[in-house]
């Protein structure tokens, strides 16, 4: 191709790059530049898609890169986070010129968004933070886009990211969502709570298996069947695939000979760092963020179960008849509720914080397809913001209901995997969160008192306004 022809530009080449390349070239009819470190990975993209051929334009330099696109341009940075984009960025801002757009597409700590659009801003470049979730198969059919940045951007965007974006009810799932690290924020979040929905559903895969002993094929039965009712969710529906999955080496289920130590590339941690920096108690999010760093101790896990035992299956009071498993489905449901509360929370919290004027019915409605946590459920939410502010999901008139019917159920399942030993952090910080946020007269009066007694820290009286000090006694 001679130059200038690109509508617009991926640079890396990886897992989402290629896809979201394609899904520009095939979905919405650009012709797209592809740019990679390694630049023999755009030729193989183009060679590997003969049927979008025209339309991908690989290039072997950031100068080459750069030269194909039509100006204003518009280049899609989709490499991992942290450094490798700062190190592209800096490769690529020198031959862009005012009025180009330069987007960060992948995951990104939203500091790091802020900080950047920061430095770029005297450039006249156009810097926005964008969360894409989908994975592979999404950021190559349609994927939940998030936008940050200015909004003015955003409209200049809206042609580009419309036609790739998953579609619900026919609209698409993309939308701006505040200024600067409005949209990588959003996604964090969307991770967070990822995480603490997966961390749940391995929580009671562990019931199935260590106390009721059921086989992998039979729990892929079971997450199916509850597919189709209030839990109808992606992270269901694909748990139920990867139990049923056979192993072709050795004949068995696959998800038997995978190691149990869960990776995590930093999404998760920073939605959990952002809540706790915003005084939300997201303590799902924090629960699965730390179930899987103790699965990553495979060997000290190994000698305290020499030590000290692992599951007392004599005392596992599940079963797998009807009324169990509906008490499990029940459970997961209520635990569900809460954890999306706590990531909506802390999203109503950065809102006011940063003064985004978060979208947040629009938020659950850009995430009910495309996206990894995309379920049936969203609607709800998006519902509940329809219908008036919303302080805490929990409170919302069609959550409160909901929550009533099924806490019972996550109350008695975290009691009977507490006495056999199962581990369930994310069901139990959910069931604990439920209680404390419940209860109008707390505990931390007693820390209020003891932070006076030795720091002079101060108290509020009920019986008066005002802040006091008491001359406790000394220990
Ligand atoms: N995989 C997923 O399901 C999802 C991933 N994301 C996010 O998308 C981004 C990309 O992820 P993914 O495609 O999965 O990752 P991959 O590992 O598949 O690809 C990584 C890409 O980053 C490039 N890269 C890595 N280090 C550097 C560096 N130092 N300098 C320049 N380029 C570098 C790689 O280039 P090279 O080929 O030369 O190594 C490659 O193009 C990440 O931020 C990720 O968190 C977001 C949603 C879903
Ligand atoms: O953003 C994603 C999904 O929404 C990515 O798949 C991300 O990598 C998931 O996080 P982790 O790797 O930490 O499990």
């Amino acid at each position: 191709m001679s130059g200038n022809q690109a509508d617009l530009g991926v640079l890396g080449m990886g897992t989402m790059g290629a896809s979201l390349a394609l899904n520009f070239a095939d979905n919405g009819g650009f012709t797209v530049a592809l740019g990679n470190r390694t630049t023999e990975k755009t030729y193989g993209v183009r060679d590997d898609n003969p049927e979008l051929a025209e339309r991908l334009v690989p290039t072997d330099s950031i100068e080459h890169f750069v030269s194909t696109l039509k100006s204003p341009r518009v280049v899609v940075l989709m490499v991992n986070a942290g450094k490798p984009v700062d190190d592209q960025m800096a490769l690529v801002l020198p031959h862009l010129a005012p009025g180009d757009i330069l987007i960060d597409a992948g995951n990104a700590d939203f500091n790091d968004t802020v900080r950047r659009e920061k430095a770029v801003k005297p450039t006249g470049v156009h810097f926005v933070g964008m969360g894409v979730s989908g994975g592979e198969v999404g950021a190559r059919n349609g994927p939940s886009i998030m936008v940050g940045g200015d909004q003015a951007v955003w409209q200049r965007l809206k042609p580009l990211l419309e036609p790739i974006a998953a579609k619900f009810d026919g609209s698409p799932c993309v939308d701006w969502l505040g200024p600067d690290g409005a949209g990588h924020f959003v996604k964090t979040i969307h991770n967070g709570i990822e995480y603490a929905d997966m961390q749940m559903i391995a929580e009671v895969y562990g019931i199935l298996r260590d106390a009721v002993g059921l086989r992998p094929q039979e729990m892929a039965d079971i997450f199916a069947d509850w597919n189709t009712r209030d839990l109808q969710s992606y992270l269901i529906e694909i748990s139920s695939l990867v139990l049923a999955e056979r192993d072709p080496e050795t004949g068995g289920a696959l998800v038997d000979q995978i190691v149990d130590e869960a990776g995590q590339k930093g999404t998760g941690r920073w939605s959990v760092i952002e809540a706790q920096k915003l005084g939300v108690g997201a303590t799902t999010l924090e629960a699965a963020v730390s179930a899987r760093g103790i699965s990553s101790r495979r060997a000290e896990r190994a000698e305290a179960a020499r030590i000290f035992g692992g599951v007392k299956t004599a005392r596992a009071e599940f079963h797998a008849d009807h009324e169990g498993l509906a008490e499990l489905e029940a459970a997961l449901v209520a635990a569900k509720i809460i954890a999306y509360a706590q990531g909506y929370a802390t999203l109503t919290e950065a809102s006011k914080e940063f003064g985004w004027n978060l979208p947040l019915g629009e938020i659950a409605r850009i995430w009910r397809a495309g996206c990894i946590i995309r379920s049936r459920f969203l609607d709800d939410i998006t519902r509940a913001y329809e219908a008036g502010d919303v302080v805490n999901l929990l409170l919302a008139p069609s959550f409160t209901s909901r929550i009533e019917g099924a806490q019972e159920a996550l109350r008695r399942v975290v009691a009977k995997a507490s006495l056999a030993g199962i581990p369930v952090p994310a069901l139990s910080a959910a069931l604990a969160y439920f209680d404390d946020y419940r209860r109008a007269r707390g505990t931390t009066n007693l820390t209020q008192g003891q932070r006076d007694l030795f720091g002079a820290h101060t108290f509020h009286r009920l019986n008066r306004e005002g802040t006091f000090h008491h001359k406790w006694p000394q220990a």
